[in-house]
């Protein structure tokens, strides 16, 4: 087995928000993707080992340690057992691989055991020819295909152990993967105590708090700093995380969130005196917060990039502060700004400064910058930081890249020669009981502004993660409203890190639930569809708007023609000339009528529609004069209800009406705008279809209808566990035991019923989990506490009635749990 193992963090997904959602892709899509790719797979955090059973019984010897990284399909228990750092989520349980145990377990054979043929599909394909297919394949392909069949596996298996230059480029897709789709992180980082007692104790990426009670709850996060972690550990994990999508054209934020005096400012900005510039003290400089650091890490990953004067974006910087949702401009001497500007796409107070750096000064002047700003906020002395931050101080980092030089992923946005993407640092105020601490009544209502703002910044956030595409209130504070491109995490990378107090367990407890509300933006800003939806919102609004002012621009001149939307776009509006009349008599076919004399009396006095017409048909008349050879067929619209009129004339007859530039500029522009939103509710609908279809297929694949990885090898017979499902679906109603015989699906008026006992099962699980070597998975009570946290999850129970692994797995949601549990 192997130790590396026991140093993975584990997935703060799998166990705040739970594994346990329904996966929005079928298995066989998500295999390899970058959720497999886990983020804690780090280079410093991944395991040097992903063994192989077939590896770990040391048969086939020929893979390296990079071959070893890409996952097996075989339990990966089978390879560590006992260790309770498995990777034993629900999903693996449901696909065989939390199952089973020793080292008899799994069918794969060492490459030299490689049968001759394999059966693929159903057919048997002679091994040989599987392993050629498998070398011409290209890398991408790959992490999805060796889950496909047993036969795969092998062959693509065969191929990266013999060259370990295509487990480089595997692992390096994989990571741009893994980039690419992770858009939240959230780490928390606790300040170091003098005195009192500690209320948390840091695992790698989990965070025990003790209450009052006594009671420890576990929070999971994607990393965890303990008081002993310097501003380098902090910085280094920041910005390796979300710095390299700032350069790939995308915004991020980096956000400190946390009670008073938790570090707050010490995390953003260091240790922030103002006086003389720090550069000269060594210690100022490791003491540097993630602001001065990222900014370095920026300019150096510019420069690294072979970004110089001609083709490196624009930099500029600004640095303002929300204090009372007011808001003050840092770098002109905290100047009020006016009212937010919303334009198009975001939101910018007017009159920012907005100062313009070099490439190659761009650390030092930003930073003397960043100092200037800092030094001008808003502090004061609390109970608990005699330099409390009073404000909301948000800086921002604007790079505008020319088309030209923007990597292909801006280029291709349209009507525009430049985008800029914006790089947010974001120092939040702390939350604090302000009617319990505060000093005077200036302190009193700064914290009632600043605890408004948090709990609008809560909210926006709760709507977001509810993934119901409900209202978002961005609007309720200036900050929210400023923030609304970057807290979302649907058009922003976000880093929030979470200050906390040691001493303080009631607000630590708080902090860390904000905080895990947070994470669970990951799994909604995710999914596309919701993406989507909120965009055709946004658009639906701005049609009707576009809509109502062309309406109103139609209506506007009662005087004028009274156009429609059909003629404005369909026909061409005209009325007989003066000399109308001349044109007619001398033409060879048409004459001059009382008609055409009753609409040349009206010309110049009715311009509307019985005074002006439009060109129905254009003919053409063979011989005679060319001038005159075009006729057309005008029609008058009849008024007070009165039939049209239709009249010929020669084209030289007629005079050519324009509909205003405005009308037709505002239904251009309505125009578009529907354009775009037809295309986008097309998507929608693909992308909705897509989401549902997945989710069959993950269903069908979880009852074993698709073909599913080769089977594991279980503790007891597949009749016995059949058997002793069965004999647990009477008691929890109408169910259905899947043919894999390791689930059972039952209705949620059952779930309830079980949920009732699920403390014992507790119970149980944690017996199991001392004495059963085979039931790990949720051994630890914690973790099913941990995962009801979440809206759904995965509930797994063991029985161990029989002794024998049999698996409950029922879906569950955390009302009808945690009502029950605590
Ligand atoms: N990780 C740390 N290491 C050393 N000192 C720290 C650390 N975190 C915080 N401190 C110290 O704690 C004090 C309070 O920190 P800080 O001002 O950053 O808190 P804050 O969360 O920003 O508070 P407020 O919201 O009131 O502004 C500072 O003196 C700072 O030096």
């Amino acid at each position: 087995s192997s130790p590396s193992r026991l140093t993975r963090p584990r997935s703060p997904h799998s166990l705040n928000r739970g594994t346990s959602c329904p996966p929005q892709g079928s298995l066989a899509c998500r295999i390899g993707s970058p959720a497999d790719a886990s983020p804690f797979q780090s280079a410093s955090a991944r395991p040097d080992v992903r063994s192989t059973a077939w590896q770990a019984r040391g048969e086939g010897g020929e893979s390296t340690p990079k071959a070893q990284e890409i996952r097996s399909p075989v339990p990966k228990r089978r390879c560590m057992e006992g260790s309770k750092a498995a990777s034993a989520s629900p999903r693996n349980m449901r696909l065989g691989r939390g199952s089973g145990g020793g080292s008899a377990g799994g069918a794969l054979q060492p490459r030299n055991e490689l049968p001759k043929y394999v059966a693929v599909a159903g057919k048997r394909v002679p091994v040989p020819l599987l392993l050629r297919i498998a070398g011409l394949l290209p890398v991408a392909s790959l992490p999805a295909l060796r889950r496909t069949s047993a036969g795969f596996y092998r062959a693509i298996h065969a191929r990266l152990s013999e060259d370990p230059a295509q487990v480089t480029a595997l692992a390096a897709h994989l990571e741009t993967k893994r980039l690419k789709s992770k858009r939240v992180w959230v780490l928390v980082r606790a300040r170091p105590i003098s005195d009192g007692i500690s209320c948390i104790v840091i695992d790698r990426n989990k965070v025990n708090v003790s209450n009052t009670n006594g009671a420890p709850t576990s929070f999971f996060f994607d990393q965890a700093f303990d008081a002993a972690a310097t501003q380098e550990q902090v910085c280094d994990y920041v910005s390796e995380q979300v710095l390299p999508h700032a350069i790939n054209g995308e915004h991020i934020c980096i956000l400190a969130y946390g009670q008073t005096g938790s570090g707050k400012t010490y995390t953003m900005f260091g240790d922030f005196a103002p006086g003389p510039s720090p550069r000269d003290s060594a210690s100022a400089n490791q003491n540097q917060g993630v602001a001065f650091r990222a900014m370095s890490r920026l300019a150096e990953m510019m420069r690294s990039k072979g970004l110089d004067a001609s083709n490196a974006p624009t930099v500029e910087l600004s640095f303002l502060e929300v204090y009372n949702d007011n808001l003050y401009d840092l770098l002109d001497g905290s100047r009020q700004l006016p009212r937010l500007r919303s334009s198009e796409k975001h939101v910018v107070p007017q009159g920012l400064t907005r100062r313009r750096c070099e490439l190659n000064e761009m650390e030092q002047q930003v930073h003397s910058w960043l100092r200037e700003g800092a030094a001008t906020r808003m502090v004061g002395k609390t109970v608990f930081n005699p330099r409390s931050s009073r404000s909301h101080a948000v800086v921002m980092l604007h790079l505008c890249w020319s088309q030209q030089t923007s990597s292909s992923r801006l280029r291709h946005l349209p009507g525009s020669t430049t985008r800029e993407t914006r790089v947010y640092l974001v120092d939040l105020a702390g939350s604090e009981r302000a009617g319990l601490h505060a000093l005077g009544p200036e302190q009193l209502k700064e914290g009632e502004h600043i605890n408004l703002s948090l709990s609008a910044l809560g909210r926006v956030v709760g709507a977001l993660a509810s993934g119901k595409c409900e209202h978002v209130p961005y609007r309720d504070s200036a900050l929210t409203w400023l923030l609304k491109d970057a807290i979302t995490g649907s058009s922003a990378r976000v880093c929030m890190v979470a200050a906390v107090h040691p001493s303080h367990p009631v607000e630590t407890a708080s902090t860390l639930r904000y905080a895990r509300q947070y994470s669970a933006l990951q799994n909604t800003t995710g999914s596309h569809a919701s993406q989507l939806s909120s965009q055709v919102r946004d658009l639906q609004r701005r049609v009707d708007s576009l809509r109502h002012a062309f309406e109103k621009a139609l209506a506007g001149d009662e005087h004028s023609i009274a156009w429609t939307r059909e003629s404005l776009q369909g026909s061409v509006h005209c009325q007989p000339k003066a000399n109308a009349r001349q044109w007619l008599e001398s033409h060879p076919t048409l004459s001059w009528t009382t008609a055409h004399q009753s609409k040349a009396a009206v010309r110049g006095q009715r311009r509307d529609r019985s005074g002006i017409g439009y060109i129905t048909k254009i003919e053409e008349v063979v011989g005679g004069d060319e001038a005159l050879a075009r006729v057309c067929e005008v029609t008058f619209e009849g008024r007070h209800g009165r039939l049209p009129v239709v009249l010929w004339y020669p084209e030289v007859a007629l005079e050519m009406v324009k509909p205003p530039s405005s009308l037709l500029e505002a239904m251009q522009k309505l125009d578009t705008a529907e354009a775009e939103l037809n295309r986008l509710r097309g998507e929608l609908q693909a992308a909705r279809k897509d989401e549902a279809m997945r989710q069959q297929e993950w269903m069908a694949t979880a009852q074993g209808k698709l073909p599913r990885p080769p089977p594991m090898r279980d503790t007891c017979a597949a009749e016995e566990r059949k058997r002793i499902l069965q004999g647990w679906a009477p008691r929890i109603g109408p169910s259905h035991v899947s043919r894999a015989s390791q689930s059972v699906y039952c209705s949620k008026a059952w779930i309830r019923r079980l949920a009732q006992s699920l403390l014992l099962a507790c119970v149980r699980l944690s017996v199991a989990a001392r004495t059963c070597k085979h039931c790990l998975t949720y051994g630890n009570p914690q973790h099913v506490a941990a995962s009801s946290a979440n809206k759904r999850f995965w509930m797994v129970w063991t029985e161990r009635a029989s002794l024998s692994d049999s698996c409950l797995i029922t879906k569950a949601s955390s009302a009808e749990l945690e009502a029950s549990m605590f």
